[in-house]
């Protein structure tokens, strides 16, 4: 089968998703029994995209942080890249709203407040999104948000996107100077979808809308849009803020960390942007049962762990510490 390369070291499961070039397996981590999702990509059907996935694979190892889905392992084959990645249990956020129609303003609120930290993130590391949806937010087995970004959008600031038909899928969280064909920045545009993406929350449907292509890019040009009457002065006032047809009144993503609506509320905690992993050294816990499982000295676990291979040992590494941050016994099983 295609999938060999991964005997010995996942089950594959069901397809879970797919889209452009790109297909995701539910897999099996033999050696943990964790579940995680494999992104597999036929390299000859992506042409001269290729590049686009090194980059992608590169920034995934910068990218650490508790709303954006981990990357644990890259396999490499003469026709197809894997990406084993952390596994969303809960499902992407487009249906979860589909589900209730839409959310309270509490829940509301304390979601947009992971997706906040997670773009503050990504902007701070020098990246833009670019395709903030619905479909690219999932949710773990804590009811937390995970931001994803499934068709390669994700770029280094600014730059006209050429690639626009491509990865931007649903226009319809693009912003007004990105369909306009404009010069535009990946931040400010960012900060657009998340104001639609907000307004979805909120409201649970779209603030722009038209199934004609030439009428939809008119209406987020001109930036006019229903407050339906249950929504709060501090919501419409956000998204006021956000839904700002020009982008250099827009508020700023700093702005909106501090912005009342986001730090107000009952569970009114600030918006941290940093990541809670520490990015350098590593779980000496993590080490010792590696070490045991495999009768090895901590020491040469250690050091090839250090290493950072994205190999098997770097996925086993990745899982284990995630359970330790669970609260779960740390446990490898035998050999199969
Ligand atoms: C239970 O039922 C369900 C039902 C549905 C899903 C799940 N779970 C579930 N968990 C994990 C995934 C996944 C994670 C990461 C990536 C990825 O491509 N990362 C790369 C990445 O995020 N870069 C990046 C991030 C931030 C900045 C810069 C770069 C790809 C897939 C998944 O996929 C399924 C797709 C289906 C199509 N819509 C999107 C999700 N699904 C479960």
């Amino acid at each position: 089968s295609p999938y060999s390369v991964l005997d010995g070291q996942y089950d594959l499961h069901e397809t879970i998703g797919s889209g452009g070039f790109a297909k995701v397996k539910l897999a099996t981590h033999l050696l943990t029994g964790d579940k995680v999702a494999i992104k597999i990509m036929d390299k000859r059907q992506l042409g001269e995209d290729l590049p686009r996935i090194y980059l992608e694979i590169e920034a995934m190892k910068q990218l650490s942080h508790q709303h954006i889905c981990k990357l644990y392992q890259v396999v490499e084959t003469d026709t197809k890249i894997f990406m084993v990645l952390e596994y969303c249990p809960g499902g992407e956020l487009f249906d979860y709203i589909v589900e209730r129609d839409r959310l309270e303003e509490e829940e509301a609120r304390v979601f947009f407040r992971q997706i906040a930290s997670a773009v503050a993130y990504v902007h701070n590391m020098g990246y833009a999104h670019r395709d903030l949806k619905p479909e690219n937010l999932l949710l773990d087995d804590e009811q937390h948000l995970k931001l994803i970004d499934f068709g390669l959008c994700a770029n280094p600031m600014g730059g006209l996107d050429q690639h626009l038909a491509t990865c931007c899928g649903s226009p319809a969280y693009a912003a007004p100077e990105l369909v306009s064909g404009k010069q535009y920045l990946g931040s400010e545009a960012d900060i657009w979808s998340m104001g639609v993406l907000l307004y979805a929350l909120l409201c649970g449907f779209l603030p722009f809308d038209d199934e004609n292509l030439g009428a939809l890019y008119r209406k987020i040009q001109a930036g006019v849009y229903e407050n339906p009457e249950w929504l709060t002065a501090g919501s419409k006032d956000l998204l006021a803020a956000m839904l700002q047809v020009d982008p250099k009144r827009r508020i700023t993503i700093s702005q909106l960390l501090m912005h009342p609506w986001l730090t107000g509320g009952s569970s009114s905690a600030n918006v941290d942007p940093s990541s809670k992993y520490k990015t350098h050294g590593v779980d000496e816990d993590v080490i010792t049962e590696v070490a045991v499982h495999q009768g090895k000295s901590r020491v040469a676990v250690r050091q090839a762990v250090l290493r950072w291979s994205y190999d098997y040992l770097t996925a086993t590494y990745f899982l284990l510490l995630a359970q330790k941050m669970k609260g779960n016994p740390l446990r490898l099983l035998p050999k199969a």
